[in-house]
């Protein structure tokens, strides 16, 4: 079984015990879509990620708020929060923090596997939803998407192979996510982004967007090299003490030291 597999039988467990509906009381402040400003510009999509399956803890005591400001107030393109409670440390009241504090979009990083999640990241201030591929039957991956689509969020999909990438493109993805971490033996590697990143039709009007295992700046430009309109960047982040100064550095605002 693969941490995604495990992950996966966690969360289908989980939603359970989740209410049947979220009421959207609070009012955040509003976002632009990522899909404008990365069409615009090259942007990082810079996340809040306390810990992870790979690496254990990376900054379990971080102020998410403060940390999210530091993003923002560097030009990050978005902010992804990571909420799974078990295997990454977060949490919704994390995302709320962050979407209450922030006017850039808010991704609510997690492993989707039902509507009920979906509302409950909107409810919680999110702008854009994950939908993992490699999690879902063809089924799910199509019903989660349209109805995330109708309640006007946007889907980053993630995908790890050329047929992965069929599948999003087929959905009408616009946010196309590679992750270059191999969910089985946690290995990154840049190549995912440059194979992939052949087969993708920049064209289309969607956008690429590296995910993962960006280990410094030059890792960001070597993606934006291959093709990749955003980067999706965590643990590098979350460890430097600078992270402004990383975005900065990342997207050619100020040049690396
Ligand atoms: O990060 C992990 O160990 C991980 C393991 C299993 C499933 C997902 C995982 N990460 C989620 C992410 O997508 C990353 O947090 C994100 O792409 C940023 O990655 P990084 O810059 O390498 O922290």
């Amino acid at each position: 079984m693969t941490i995604l597999d495990k992950i996966m039988e966690t969360k289908r467990q989980e939603i359970t015990a989740y209410e049947n509906s979220y009421p959207k009381t609070e009012r955040y402040p509003d976002k632009p879509k990522l899909i404008d400003t990365l069409r615009k510009s090259r942007g990082v999509i810079s996340e809040i990620k306390r810990a992870s399956p790979s690496k254990g803890a990376i900054r379990m005591e971080v102020d998410v708020v403060e940390q999210a400001r530091q993003y923002e107030g560097a030009g990050a393109a978005a902010i992804s929060v990571l909420t799974d409670e078990q295997y990454f440390k977060g949490s919704i009241e994390d995302l709320k923090k962050v979407a209450r504090a922030v006017s850039v979009p808010v991704l609510c990083k997690d492993f989707m596997v039902s509507e009920i999640q979906i509302e409950r990241a909107q409810a919680a201030g999110a702008t854009i939803i994950l939908l993992i591929v490699a999690a879902l039957k063809d089924e799910e991956l199509e019903r989660l998407f349209r109805y995330a689509d109708s309640l006007g969020l946007e889907i980053l999909v993630e995908v790890h192979d050329a047929v992965e990438l069929e599948k999003a493109v087929a959905l009408g993805a616009k946010l196309i996510g590679v992750n270059n971490r191999n969910l089985k033996t946690f290995e990154v590697s840049l190549e995912r982004t440059a194979e992939l990143a052949e087969k993708f039709a920049f064209d289309s009007g969607s956008v690429l967007i590296s995910e993962s295992g960006m280990n410094d700046t030059a890792d960001a430009h070597k993606a934006y090299e291959l093709g990749a309109q955003g980067v999706l960047v965590g643990e590098a982040l979350m460890r430097s003490e600078n992270p402004a100064a990383w975005i900065r550095q990342a997207t050619g605002q100020e040049a690396a030291q």
